[in-house]
C-alpha cells in the first residue's frame, strides 16, 4: 500500500519532529512564557491566569488516503473522529476538554453536501463531550480533504499526567481492548478491495462492532479524568498509533523498561472472531493496529484497587497487562506459549516508516 520512501532522509516521523523542533528555543524562554510541558507529550501543558488550573493544547491532522478513504469512512465519521483523537489527547493527559479550533482544506470532490455531513459528526461529537468549536480556518486543497483541529482543555494545575512518569514497581495498564479500530479497518479495506458479489457478500458479514470502533471511537475522557484528579495515573498515553508504540514512548520518557505479559493482553471475542477467520493474529492487532484511543498508562501497585472500583463505577474497565522494571529503556512481551521474553518491535502507525502495520 502506500509508501513514503525518500532518499534524503531516513529519519521517521518522530525523528523528523526532532530534528525540526530539538533545540530551537531555550528552556528559559520557554518557561518565562508560561510552559510547563512543550512538545514530546499528547498535548502541551500552558500556565493558567494565577488560578489553580492549567491549560492543554492539542493538534492533530486527518487526511484522506492516509487517515480515511471513502469505503473505510463516511462523511459523518471523519468529522467525528478528527475531534474524538484530539478530545483523546486532552484526556490522555487526565484533562477536560473545553474548546477546538477546525481547520479544513476542501477538494473539489467535497461539495457542499458532504461538507455538512462531516461537520455534522464533529459537532455531534463536539455535543458528546462538552466541547464549543471557537473556530479554525478554511482553504481549498487540489485533491484530498484535510481536517486539522486543535484542542483546547483544562487541567488542575499539577496534576497533568505526562509520559515521563513511569517508574520501576508500577503496573502496566489499559483502560480498555485494542486491535478492534484496525480489524474494522482490515473488514472495510477488504470490500473495497471486492467487486461484485464477492463485495456483498463481504458486506454482508462486516462485523459492525469492530467497525463502529473504527469509525467512532470513544476519546477516554473520564478514565483520565479520574486518573488525574485522584493521583493514580503515574504515565499515561492514548492509544493512537498501537499498544507497542505508546508503551515505548513511555518506557523512553521515563527511562524505564515496561515488560507486557501476551497473555493479559484484552482481546475482544470480536477481535479473536474476526483474527480467527481471516488468518490474522489477534495479538498483532492488539499490539500494533493502532487508532483505539483507549489509554496505556502506569500506576503503583498500592493504587491498583481503588483504581479498579473507581473506574468500575463509570462502567470503566480496568486491565493490567504487564509491569515496569528498572534497566535500558525498551519494551518486552512475555509470550503467551514460551513464557520467554523477547524485545517488543518499536511498531506501530508512524508517518514515514517501512514498520507500519498495512492491515
Ligand atoms: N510539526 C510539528 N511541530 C512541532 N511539534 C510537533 C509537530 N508534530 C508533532 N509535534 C509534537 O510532537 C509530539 C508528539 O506528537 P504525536 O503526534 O506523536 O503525539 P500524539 O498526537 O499524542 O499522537 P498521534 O498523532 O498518533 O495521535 C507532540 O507533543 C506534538 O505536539
Ligand atoms: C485508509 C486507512 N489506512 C490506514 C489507516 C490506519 N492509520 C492511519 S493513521 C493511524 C494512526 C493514527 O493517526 P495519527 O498518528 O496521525 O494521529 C492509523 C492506525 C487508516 N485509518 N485508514
Ligand atoms: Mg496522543
Ligand atoms: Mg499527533
Ligand atoms: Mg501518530
Amino acid at each position: 500500500m502506500r509508501k513514503w520512501g525518500s532518499a534524503v532522509s531516513s529519519l521517521d516521523e518522530f525523528g523528523r519532529i526532532r530534528l525540526w523542533t530539538e533545540g530551537r528555543q531555550k528552556a528559559d524562554f520557554l518557561s518565562r512564557a508560561g510552559v510547563v510541558c512543550g512538545i514530546g507529550d499528547d498535548a502541551a501543558v500552558v500556565a493558567g491566569e494565577g488560578s489553580g488550573s492549567e491549560w492543554l493544547v492539542a493538534a492533530d491532522a486527518m487526511v484522506e488516503q492516509v487517515h480515511f478513504l471513502d469505503e473505510t469512512m463516511g462523511e459523518a465519521d471523519v468529522g467525528f473522529k478528527a475531534l474524538a483523537a484530539n478530545v483523546s489527547d486532552i484526556a490522555a493527559m487526565g484533562g477536560e476538554p473545553k474548546f477546538a479550533l477546525v481547520s479544513v482544506c476542501v477538494p473539489p470532490a467535497w461539495n457542499e453536501e458532504r461538507m455538512r455531513r462531516l461537520y455534522d459528526g464533529l459537532y455531534e461529537c463536539a455535543e458528546r463531550y462538552g466541547v464549543a468549536v471557537i473556530g479554525g480556518d478554511t482553504t481549498s486543497a487540489p485533491r484530498d480533504l484535510v481536517v486539522a483541529v486543535t484542542a483546547i482543555g483544562t487541567v488542575e494545575a499539577g496534576r497533568a499526567i505526562r509520559r515521563s512518569g513511569a517508574r520501576s514497581g508500577q503496573i502496566v495498564f489499559l483502560t480498555g481492548p485494542t486491535g478492534l479500530s484496525a480489524a474494522g479497518l482490515h473488514a472495510l479495506q477488504r470490500i473495497g478491495a471486492a467487486e461484485g458479489a464477492e463485495r456483498a457478500r463481504l458486506a454482508d458479514l462486516l462485523p459492525q462492532r469492530l467497525v463502529q470502533a473504527h469509525r467512532r471511537p470513544v476519546p477516554s475522557v473520564k478514565a483520565g479524568r479520574i486518573l488525574a484528579q485522584m493521583g493514580w495515573g503515574a504515565s499515561l498515553n492514548d492509544v493512537s498509533d498501537g499498544v507497542a508504540s505508546e508503551a515505548w514512548e513511555i518506557a523512553e520518557a521515563s527511562q524505564v523498561k515496561l515488560v507486557l505479559k501476551e497473555k493479559l493482553l484484552p482481546l475482544s471475542g470480536e477481535l479473536t472472531a474476526y483474527a480467527g477467520d481471516n488468518g490474522l493474529r489477534a495479538a498483532d492487532l492488539a499490539l500494533f493496529g493502532g487508532e483505539d484511543y483507549v489509554l496505556l498508562g502506569t500506576a503503583d501497585k498500592s493504587c491498583e484497587q481503588e483504581m479498579r472500583e473507581r473506574l468500575r463505577a463509570e462502567g470503566i474497565p480496568l486491565f493490567v497487562i504487564g509491569e515496569v522494571e528498572a534497566g535500558q529503556p525498551g519494551v518486552e512481551l512475555e509470550s503467551a506459549d514460551t513464557g520467554l521474553r523477547r524485545p517488543l518491535a518499536k511498531r506501530g502507525y508512524n508517518h514515514f516508516s517501512e514498520g507500519t502495520m498495512q492491515t
